[in-house]
């Protein structure tokens, strides 16, 4: 877990060796502890260099480690112990020192580091904090307020492009004559502005807005505030207690299981050449994607208009790109054609045709003509039948969804979408090239809609319901984004269009001319039915695009969203035609209603096996549609909720609305309740018995 051994004859070299960042976990505190221990009482030794191995100097504590009872070393006194001694410690930081990682380079007397390592406190993320003296080391080492590079800051005593160990040992040797006393960060004083109250105040008030509910920055601004205003010992007592909070809350439960979630949904693992035909806004962003990482596009559209329109909106979006990444176009990776024929030699083609059946059907059969039988044909529909388009192609096997999320080049989330009969190696090609092109890629099943946007629905719908009952989209919206979504619902629907939505609707015979004449009122398809939706489009508003939708905007494409007295109109005429009495809802039965509605289409999806487990819809969730990351996901807010409680609600709603099945409890949230509630990451095992279709 640490090497130790003598160079230059005279400085002691520990080596940090825990794959694959080098975590401390007990095993490498205990080695380090160890290993100073023999540094500090050899008199061959001089000076001590610290650094990890495979370039990582060490990731910050083991997060692996936080599920069980901490065991090991503490790190506060190993760490303050290292600061203490008296022989001169060089940190030598290639690629991260994160965390705990930075925390332990900070008691180091010197910093030698890589001109590419990465240095900082990412534990918010995490949902706790530096708490084994980074706050107050840190602060005392760059002052109050602070934002420039490490080297101006004075973090890092020395930049190198060289071999940051090899640097650091003949630095160690340098530093051997010299005073150690101003080297150790935590007897130095916190440099603070005069209106330090004033400024804490101000992060307070941003952080309060920009991460509602969110408990550990503001921690942060504690523990800052203590290292300005407190000598070391009782500042790192005060660190100490913010970290006992933070450590048992259940924020810091989900984000840390976001973090393993995410890594869990991505572990799937050739393209040098692809094709995307229809250049709309879709196809634009997902050319983008792929030219971004090195990949030809050779891209298609059916008319020269439409052709050169899109050939100047990639241009200028891949220009705009490079700028904000500081590098050059990829220009020369494009090739603009009206003619599939020259698909004839490509990896992979990706079709972003219009959302219609018989045309898809149409282009797939005309690309198993042209291209070579060795490559991938994929569809960005958003809820088609995969296996439909496959069935007309001479490879079904290799047909896969790739379904990206709008605006493609910058949503991270990809569904690839698994047809029945789409085989492993296109599965885990296409989800090797989303992670290639940066997205969280999660593999679903070919179900309407797929995750998102089946689970969405009776989101969606319990939010138009109360509506009807007599909510409106401002109270529905706050509630929500009170829980800590960004935007509730009615903002994310006039953000994304609500026209989408409808032409769907009228696709599935749930308004216009399909439908039933003989339906009663409120009711389609024999179930509860909200015409509110519709009657908004029949007016024209489509949302921002328009300058209308559930609110109003200043312009078309406007973002300030304000409450519409047409709307309150709309739903007063609405409730009084259909003679329903308005009544007062509480924001607990709105989040209720949407949230569990959510989560228990998610344990239909689950038994349904169109998804593998709860962490990948908790990933669809957290990437492609904002689901506020420090509750987890649908699933785990669900588990952290309680099981018996989420039944209980919903069997109470079910009851209160037996016309709406969304809200009948799910079988599978029975089982899991009837034997006895495992936690969310054993949930698969009860799965496993049912069909799954991954
Ligand atoms: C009652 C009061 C109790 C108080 C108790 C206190 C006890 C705790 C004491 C001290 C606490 C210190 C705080 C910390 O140090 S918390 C950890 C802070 N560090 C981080 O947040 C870093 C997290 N990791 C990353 O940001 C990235 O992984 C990075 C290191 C930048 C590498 O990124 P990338 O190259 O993209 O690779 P991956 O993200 O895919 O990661 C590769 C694999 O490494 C695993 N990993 C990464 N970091 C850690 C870690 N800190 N611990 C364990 N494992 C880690 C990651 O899961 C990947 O694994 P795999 O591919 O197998 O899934």
């Amino acid at each position: 877990m640490a090497r130790y051994e003598l160079v230059k004859r005279s400085v002691a070299l520990i080596t940090l060796t825990n794959p694959p960042v080098n975590a401390s976990s007990s095993a490498v505190r205990h080695a380090i502890a160890k290993s100073m221990k023999c540094a500090l009482s050899d008199p061959e030794v001089t000076a001590v260099v610290i650094c990890g191995e495979n370039g990582s100097f060490c990731g910050g504590a083991d997060i692996r480690e936080f599920a069980g009872p901490l065991k090991g070393p503490p790190l506060v006194p190993l760490l303050d112990a290292i600061e203490a001694g008296e022989k001169p410690v060089v940190a030598a930081i290639e690629g991260v020192a994160l965390g705990g990682g930075f925390e332990l380079a900070l008691v180091c007397h010197y910093r030698i580091a890589h001109s590419k390592a990465r240095l900082g406190f990412p534990e918010v993320t995490l949902g706790i904090l530096p708490a084994a003296g980074g706050t107050q080391r840190l602060l005392r080492l760059i002052g109050i307020p602070a934002a420039a590079i490490s080297l101006k800051l004075g973090i890092v005593d020395q930049v190198t492009e060289q071999n940051a160990c090899e640097v650091a040992v003949e630095f160690a040797l340098r530093a051997v004559a010299k005073p150690l006393l101003s080297r150790r960060v935590s007897m130095l004083t916190t440099r603070c502005p005069p209106d330090l109250d004033a400024l804490l105040d101000a992060v307070t008030m941003q952080v309060k807005k920009k991460a509602p509910g969110v408990m550990a920055p503001l921690a942060c601004i504690q523990a800052v505030r203590a290292a300005a205003t407190m000598p070391y010992y009782k500042g790192i007592k005060r660190e100490g207690e913010l970290m006992a909070t933070l450590f048992n809350s259940g924020q810091a439960w989900a984000l840390q299981y976001c973090f393993f979630a995410q890594r869990t949904a991505g572990k799937w693992t050739l393209i040098r050449s692809a094709a995307v035909i229809g250049l709309g806004t879709m196809g634009r962003g997902i050319a983008v994607c792929l030219a971004r990482v090195g990949i030809s596009v050779i891209a298609v559209e059916s008319e020269k208009k439409l052709l050169e329109t899109g050939r100047q909106m990639v241009i200028g979006m891949l220009e705009r790109d490079a700028k904000r990444r500081g590098v050059s176009a990829s220009l020369n990776l494009f090739k603009f054609t009206l003619s599939l024929h020259d698909l004839k030699d490509v990896d992979l083609v990706i079709e972003v045709v219009f959302e219609d059946m018989a045309l898809k059907k149409r282009v797939f059969q005309e690309l198993s003509k042209v291209c070579r039988p060795a490559t991938l044909l994929c569809t960005n529909t958003s809820g088609l039948d995969v296996d439909a388009l496959a069935g007309v192609t001479d490879r079904p096997h290799l047909v896969v969804g790739m379904h990206f999320f709008s605006p493609a080049h910058v949503m991270k989330l990809l569904e690839v979408v698994c047809g029945p009969r789409s085989s492993s190696e296109t599965i885990a090609t296409a989800m090797s090239l989303g992670k290639r092109m940066g997205k969280v890629s999660v593999a679903v099943g070919n179900c309407p809609g797929f995750v998102r946007n089946r689970m969405l629905k009776p989101y969606i719908d319990q939010a138009t319901f109360l509506l009807e009952e007599g909510a409106t989209p401002e109270q529905i919206d706050k509630a929500l984004e009170d829980f800590g979504f960004a935007m509730g619902v009615f903002r994310m629907s006039d953000l994304a269009g609500l026209d989408v939505g409808w032409r769907v609707r009228k696709e599935s015979g749930l308004n216009g001319s399909d439908v039933d004449p003989e339906s009663p009122p409120r009711r389609r398809q024999g179930r509860r039915y909200c015409l509110i939706p519709d009657m908004v489009c029949e007016q024209g508003r489509f949302g921002q695009k328009t300058g209308g939708g559930w609110y109003m905007y200043d312009k078309r494409g406007g973002t300030n969203a304000k409450p519409d007295p047409l709307i309150q109109n709309l739903l007063e005429t609405y409730r009084s035609k259909y003679g329903i009495q308005p009544r007062n809802i509480s924001n607990q039965e709105i989040v209720e209603r949407c949230l569990f509605a959510l989560a228990n289409e998610g344990f239909g999806i689950l038994e349904d096996g169109m998804a593998a487990r709860p962490e990948d819809i908790d990933v669809i969730y957290l990437f492609g549609y904002g689901f506020p990351r420090h509750r987890g996901g649908p699933m785990f807010y669900a588990s952290m909720v309680g099981l018996e409680r989420v039944l209980k609600r919903l069997e109470h709603y079910h009851q209160a609305h037996p016309d709406v099945p969304h809200l009948k409890p799910s079988p599978l949230l029975k089982t899991l309740v009837a034997c006895g509630i495992p936690p969310v990451q054993k949930w698969r095992e009860h799965i496993k018995t049912m069909h799954s279709h991954l």
